[in-house]
């Protein structure tokens, strides 16, 4: 029976409420009052509210943080919300001791929610933090090991392959294709059904989403807009691009195309197989121009994709934790989670059927003196792990269930960035397409009849998916005739293992794999939040604002740290004065160098920050013992931009029309704009056409769509 409440509890509560509210008020603007950090320099802060916030928005194109730290030296503050100190430094040692110091040093709860949302839940390996942390990177890395990456690289090939038919396919006929829908771009609000136009005009608006970003807090990644209620977006037109010039002989007219939604469509592919054997199909739905996509890819898309508008509610949530408890999801989210949730329970399931029943053939082949090599791809990690009996090992259903968003997630959108600036910057520079292209054509590939690729079965689901059709290479010429189409896909998976290790170590690629990666760190900021008083080295000491030299940075418990890595990357100190140029050579002669003082037994100039990869942040930088929130997954992403370069560079010249002006957008992940044109949200319109003489012949897919 319904009792009232008393008249205590009624006025009692709203007190309650607002003593809560206040006193965690006091507590933070009082704990910021006391933050060593306010004897920083650093930049006047232009709102008492949103501290520099607002101007921080478009610093990956305007130099802000190059501006700031030559105004007030590497280490530096700015403000954050009502006026907090946050700590800015681009002083190699201060960052070393902070990122080095992982569990000591983790994100701070803003970020670690909004990149929750993404991950589905706090569990995944972005996200979980201490012990939890610690436990899943160490049953994961062997999912990332070199051996591991390498027995994934036919779906690298694959995809490539497939990827530049269908480029190929729109040199030769650029009228009949359209730009699909980017399937993580990010929307404000998605275009009504119905309003696409199969074939509208050339010079048509285009009915792109348009992009929402901000820079203050790490928003989840992108939206997934369902083709079926999205516009086809026609760029490609036939029209010689300002500026460009004949790079080699090359045939039909350059098409302008937008790569960026291709390649974020390739990435996803080949995650989804890669890491769970499940076969997304999202190339072939954009070639075929197909109005429906996989289950998984519509609910991944809703779930990254619902853009973060900056609301007040975002702030308080910021401030006051409790508020984070009254996140709303609409019904398309919580639809979208449970589609997640249901796939990935099943994909589960069946991996793991597939792993007791090795595991029974494993015991058998023991007894009988023989081996079987485990499987160690990324799904049967989790599921063997799930099963397993040492605590220390094992993952609940709900860890696993957030590692495959977080895979997804992290494995995709990063690398489309990173190959998408990769093009751009070759386009714009084409002495050096020019020559990578020249060595990627002096490596010989296989030649020879084609023989099915051995990847991972697809997942099956109630998706109406295309029948896999199992994407073909030739074997090498080396290889003695295949007697079975066992042997010649084992001849033919040798010959393409051998390719990879080839095109591994070509060194002008793997400078401009670089190079691109220091230019266009597809992660410019990470943030880091102190979990106890400590003291920060520097290499460069520094004046604080009482005119006093400071040879350390002293934090307090709480202050927010941001390491801004694209800064970083681009230090005229480490990198000289062209630091913003894109020059592959710098990194031929920096191996020379090292080459030069390895010989005289010296000892070579010295790492300035202590990155994960090349001296650089670009995959973050960690320590096993104290928490390695490094990039799990680089050596993943580099063996797929270094198939793709080699696949598509090979046959496809990119140019760009220098008259477009590209800006970057930060939404965790940098993606490009068109300065003008932000209506059209992300975008990277470049112009590719054919290369003559190609050997496109060489490398083949059995393709279902396109033209040869
Ligand atoms: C060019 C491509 C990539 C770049 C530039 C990149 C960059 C980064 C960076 C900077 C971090 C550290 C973030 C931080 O400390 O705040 C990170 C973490 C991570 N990355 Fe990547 N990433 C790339 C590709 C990938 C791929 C392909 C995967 C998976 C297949 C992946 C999975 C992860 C995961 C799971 C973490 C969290 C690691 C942890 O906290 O222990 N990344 N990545």
């Amino acid at each position: 029976m319904y009792s009232p409440p008393s008249l205590l509890l009624v006025l009692l509560a709203p007190a309650a409420v607002t003593l809560y509210f206040l006193w965690t008020f006091l507590m933070l603007v009082l704990r910021q009052a006391r933050s060593p950090l306010r004897h920083l320099p650093g930049p006047p802060s232009p709102s008492f509210f949103m501290g520099n916030l607002r101007e921080m928005h478009d610093q990956e194109n305007n130099g802000l943080v190059a501006r700031w730290a030559a105004a007030y030296g590497s280490t530096f503050v700015y403000r954050g919300f009502i006026g907090g100190c946050r700590l800015m430094t681009v002083d190699p040692l201060a960052v070393n001791h902070i990122m080095s110091r992982g569990y000591e040093y983790p994100k701070p709860d803003f970020v670690r929610d909004a990149l929750a949302s993404m991950a589905a839940g706090y569990e995944g390996l972005l996200t979980a933090e201490g012990d939890m942390h610690r436990k899943q990177r160490k049953i994961l890395n062997p999912a990332f090991s070199a051996a591991q990456i390498r027995s994934l690289t036919p779906i690298f090939w694959e995809k490539a392959i497939r990827l530049r038919d269908i480029w190929l396919d729109i040199t030769a006929s650029p009228k009949a294709f359209f730009t699909p829908v980017d399937p993580f771009a990010r929307t404000e609000a998605p275009p009504s059904p119905g309003t696409a136009d199969p074939e509208p005009a050339a010079n048509a608006p285009l009915l792109s989403p348009s992009a929402v970003t901000t820079s203050f807090l790490p928003n989840p990644f992108a939206a997934f807009v369902p083709s079926k209620s999205s516009p086809t977006i026609p760029t490609v037109r036939a029209r010689q691009p300002a500026g460009s010039c004949a790079l080699e002989l090359a045939s039909d007219a350059p098409c302008r195309l937008d790569v960026l939604p291709w390649l974020a469509r390739a990435a996803l592919d080949v995650i989804g197989e890669a890491g769970f054997g499940y076969a997304f199909h999202s190339l072939e739905a954009a070639a075929e121009r197909r109005d429906y996509e996989s289950e998984l890819a519509q609910a991944f898309g809703v779930i990254f994709g619902t853009a973060r508008k900056f609301r007040v509610m975002t702030i308080l949530q910021v401030w006051f934790p409790v508020l984070r408890r009254f996140k709303r999801e609409n019904a398309a989210m919580q639809h979208a989670q449970a589609t997640m949730r249901k796939i990935g329970t099943e994909l589960i399931e069946q991996r793991r059927a597939a792993v007791a029943a090795e595991s029974e053939a494993e015991k058998r082949s023991t007894i009988e003196g023989d081996k079987t090599v485990f499987d160690r791809d990324l799904l049967s990690v989790l599921v063997r792990s799930n099963i397993s009996e040492v605590p220390g090992q094992r993952m609940s259903m709900n860890e696993l269930l957030c590692q495959i968003s977080t895979f997804l997630a992290a494995g995709h959108e990063t690398s489309a960035s990173a190959l998408t600036w990769t093009l751009y910057a070759l386009a714009r520079c084409p002495s050096a397409q020019v020559k990578l292209r020249a060595e990627l054509r002096s490596v010989p590939v296989p030649s020879g009849p084609s023989v099915p690729v051995s990847s991972p079965p697809p997942f099956q689901s109630s998706f109406p998916q295309q029948p896999s059709t199992p994407a073909s290479v030739p074997s090498s010429p080396a290889c003695s005739p295949p007697s079975s189409p066992t042997s010649a896909a084992a001849a033919h998976d040798a010959a393409m293992a051998a390719l990879f290790d080839r095109i591994s170590h070509l060194p002008y690629l793997d400078a401009v794999v670089r190079e691109a990666l220091r230019l266009y760190a597809p992660i410019t900021t990470t943030m880091r939040v102190a979990t106890q008083d400590d003291v920060i080295p520097v290499a460069a000491p520094y004046t604080d604002r009482r005119g006093r030299m400071c040879e350390e940075i002293r934090v307090r418990k709480g202050d927010i740290i941001s390491v801004p890595i694209q800064a970083m990357n681009k230090g005229r100190e480490t990198w000289g004065e062209d630091a913003d140029v894109f020059r592959p050579e710098r990194w031929e002669e920096a191996r020379h160098r090292e080459e030069r003082c390895e010989e005289k037994g010296e000892k070579g100039r010295g790492k300035h920050v202590q990155g994960l990869w090349g001296n650089m942040l670009t995959f973050g930088g960690g320590n096993p013992v104290n928490g390695n929130r490094s990039c799990i997954g680089y050596r993943f992403a580099l063996s797929e931009i270094k198939v793709f370069l080699f696949v598509l560079l090979r046959d496809i010249e990119f140019s760009n029309d220098s008259a477009v002006e590209i800006e970057k957008k930060v939404n965790v992940v940098t993606r490009p704009c068109v300065k003008s044109e932000p209506h059209r949200g992300n975008q990277m319109p470049l112009y590719i056409r054919r290369v003559l003489r190609s050997p496109s012949s060489d490398l083949r897919t059995d393709r279902h769509f396109g033209v040869s």
